[in-house]
């Protein structure tokens, strides 16, 4: 029996014994009915404080009166009765009087590890309010003070002394068969720096977002920090510091742990994909290339920022009445998120006719010595080479402003993790030079760097420095802009220009494709999918991403196109009929499935 339909599962519970069942569960079911079997064993037998005390069998005031009796329960919780709504309603009030980020935080935090349910019920129905307390700009300051903050476990934390024991240590991981799992080094956390151990407050937070977004079950996500000390000297001097207490390990040997890492990661658990996270750009790049081909990975900051800047660049060169031909971008810092995106959109640009060559012309990437250029002078990183210009005839032009006057850009893209970068004379001098093409012409400028205190400008100064032409999207969220001019109100919309708004759907396509890799294509179409996303209303503002209210449809619709692509380039595994069945039905069919297979929030 390989395939049984839950409902039989529980008919068979009520009327077996069950320990007869469990050993009926382990010879004969498959892996995802076994582990529902057990959880239904479990939530049986368990009773009173045991079901409290388990976050994703605590339903908090909603426990009926039969519930209240059969499991133990009256007397444990108070005697009313409420539904979800009226238990979000608690929990909002609680977090809008709490004074700060940090305090919001730790309280969604609580919740998270005492009711499953209701934590993601809040973050998917009032994400505009909470995701930005479990991600950022929140998460940056968690990071900065997580070892002070800790009270719990949340992740696993392999040290590189622990190099010998990594498949113990995901053995002990306490729930069954991860699909997904985010893991960092901590070496670069948002535009943060080297936070070391700290840094898992982004695992832990992207993978609360996949819940969100994607409806991954909470149970079969793992965030990982790999703990290889720290250049961090402020967290070395902290007596309260979590991790190793010690200098950062070279390169060369991490290479080695990362190598042992990966190769455990698939033994133990062979059905899950990994995405690397806030790896410092010779790392992401180098693991990138190593483990693509042979392991279900992707990269964070270079793929999935690649494919949302992509997105909303499409949509933003629509509405910039500057012809894509005639489109030039100069990008302030080439790390891997630089790096990353502009290679993203030169993918764009050769699918749409133009040599490679010429589409790596329109790209002008700057670092903090100035354009990259090839007569430079300075070791340029690998990565960087293959936008270094060849266009500046022996001149070096060490800063923006300069770069600007040279390239008369359309667009100007942030991702130096620098508050303040784009400057009013910078701002200005964008404007000027898409106005100089013609009437009606807007800039666009994505400042992309988190969190805030990063962001290389304000949404309000993009306006004000434009005249309100700009089409602006930031790494962080800003709020709306109002203008008042005597009677009128102009409200100007600012957008998200997140990975979150792909790499919850490019895991959720893979995990569902059972995807044995995740490929170039299926980069570009989460790209290609997101930019189709937007419905009537956020087109007629103007918007070129989806609200991020809609972050979970738009994600099912990533997750779509992500499987169909897995599929179109050779690496799913599903079977050929099940293929075959969506063909024929179409993407309703397709979409009724994923929606099928996710994770939502029981609500009473
Ligand atoms: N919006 C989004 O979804 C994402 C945003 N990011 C943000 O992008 C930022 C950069 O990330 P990575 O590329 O991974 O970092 P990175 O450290 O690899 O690259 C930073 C680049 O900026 C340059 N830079 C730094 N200061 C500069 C200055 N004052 N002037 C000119 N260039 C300067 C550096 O030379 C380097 O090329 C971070 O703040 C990160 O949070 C990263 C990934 C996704
Ligand atoms: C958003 C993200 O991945 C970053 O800032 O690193
Ligand atoms: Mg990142």
């Amino acid at each position: 029996m390989s395939s049984v339909d839950i409902s039989t599962i529980e008919e068979a519970m009520k009327m077996a014994n069950l320990d007869t069942l469990r050993g009926y569960a382990q010879n004969h079911y498959g892996e995802v009915q076994q582990y529902a079997a057990t959880e239904y064993i479990s939530q049986n037998q368990a009773l009173g404080y045991q079901v409290l005390n388990e976050p994703l069998w605590n339903k908090g005031l909603s426990f009926t009166p039969e519930q209240r009796v059969s499991k133990n329960l009256t007397g444990l919780i108070p005697h009313v009765m409420e539904d979800t709504s009226k238990q979000v309603e608690r929990a909002l009030k609680m977090i809008r009087t709490r004074q700060t980020g940090i305090d919001k935080y730790l309280y969604l935090s609580t919740l998270k590890s005492q009711n499953t349910d209701l934590f993601y019920r809040l973050l998917i129905d009032h994400a505009k309010e909470m995701m930005p307390l479990v991600y950022t700009p929140t998460i940056g300051d968690v990071c900065l003070q997580y070892s002070t903050l800790y009270t719990r476990p949340e992740a696993l934390y392999i040290s590189i002394k622990q190099r010998k024991s990594i498949r113990t240590i995901l053995k002990n991981w306490p729930h069954p068969n991860p699909e997904i799992c985010v893991v960092t080094d901590g070496s670069r956390i948002l535009g943060l720096g080297d936070l070391g151990v700290n840094g898992v407050g982004i695992p832990i937070g992207k993978l609360a977002l996949y819940t969100a977004a994607a409806g991954i079950h909470p149970d079969r996500t793992l965030p990982i920090v790999l703990d290889c000390g720290t250049a961090n000297e402020t967290n070395l001097k902290d007596p309260l510091y979590l991790g190793l207490r010690q200098k950062r390990i070279p390169v060369s040997e991490q290479q080695e742990f990362m190598d042992e890492f990966m190769e455990a990661a698939r033994e133990v658990y062979p059905g899950m994909v990994v995405q690397f996270e806030d790896f410092e750009s010779e790392k992401a790049f180098n693991y990138l290339d190593r483990y693509r081909d042979s392991y279900k990975c992707f990269n964070d900051d270079i793929q999935g920022t690649g494919a949302v800047v992509l997105a909303g660049y499409i949509g933003a060169v629509n509405l910039s009445g500057v012809p894509i031909e005639e489109q030039r971008l100069v990008f302030m810092g080439a790390g891997s998120a630089g790096v990353g995106v502009a290679k993203q959109l030169v993918e764009y640009y050769t699918k749409r006719g133009l040599s490679e060559a010429a589409a790596r012309d329109k790209f002008w990437l700057v670092d903090t010595k100035g354009l990259v250029t090839k007569d430079r002078g300075d070791k340029l990183a690998d990565h960087k080479k293959y936008f270094a210009r060849t266009d500046n005839n022996g001149h070096q032009f060490r800063t923006l402003e300069e770069v600007i006057e040279y390239v008369k850009p359309s667009a100007l893209v942030g991702l130096t993790a620098t508050f303040g970068i784009f400057t009013e004379s910078i701002i200005r001098a964008l404007k000027a030079s898409v106005d100089a093409g013609g009437l009606g012409r807007r800039p666009i400028l994505f400042p992309l760097s988190n969190p805030l205190t990063k962001a290389e400008c304000t949404f309000e100064q993009a306006v004000n420095w434009t005249d309100g032409t700009v089409l602006f999207a930031s790494g962080s969220p800003f709020s709306n802009y109002s203008v008042k001019t005597g009677d009128h109100v102009q409200t100007y919309y600012p957008n998200q220009g997140n990975n979150v708004y792909v790499f919850p759907g490019i895991g959720l396509g893979a995990i569902l494709a059972k995807a044995t890799r995740v490929t170039d294509d299926m980069i570009y179409t989460s790209a290609a999918a997101l930019a189709g996303a937007l419905n009537a209303d956020e087109i007629h503002k103007g918007l070129i991403y989806p609200r991020i209210e809609r972050v979970r449809e738009a994600s099912i619709i990533v997750a779509r196109e992500v499987m169909k692509s897995a599929r179109r380039e050779g690496v799913s595994a599903l079977p050929e009929s099940q293929w075959l069945e969506w063909e024929e039905w179409g993407d309703p069919a397709l979409t009724k499935y994923i929606k099928e297979h996710i994770y939502d929030p029981t609500t009473l």
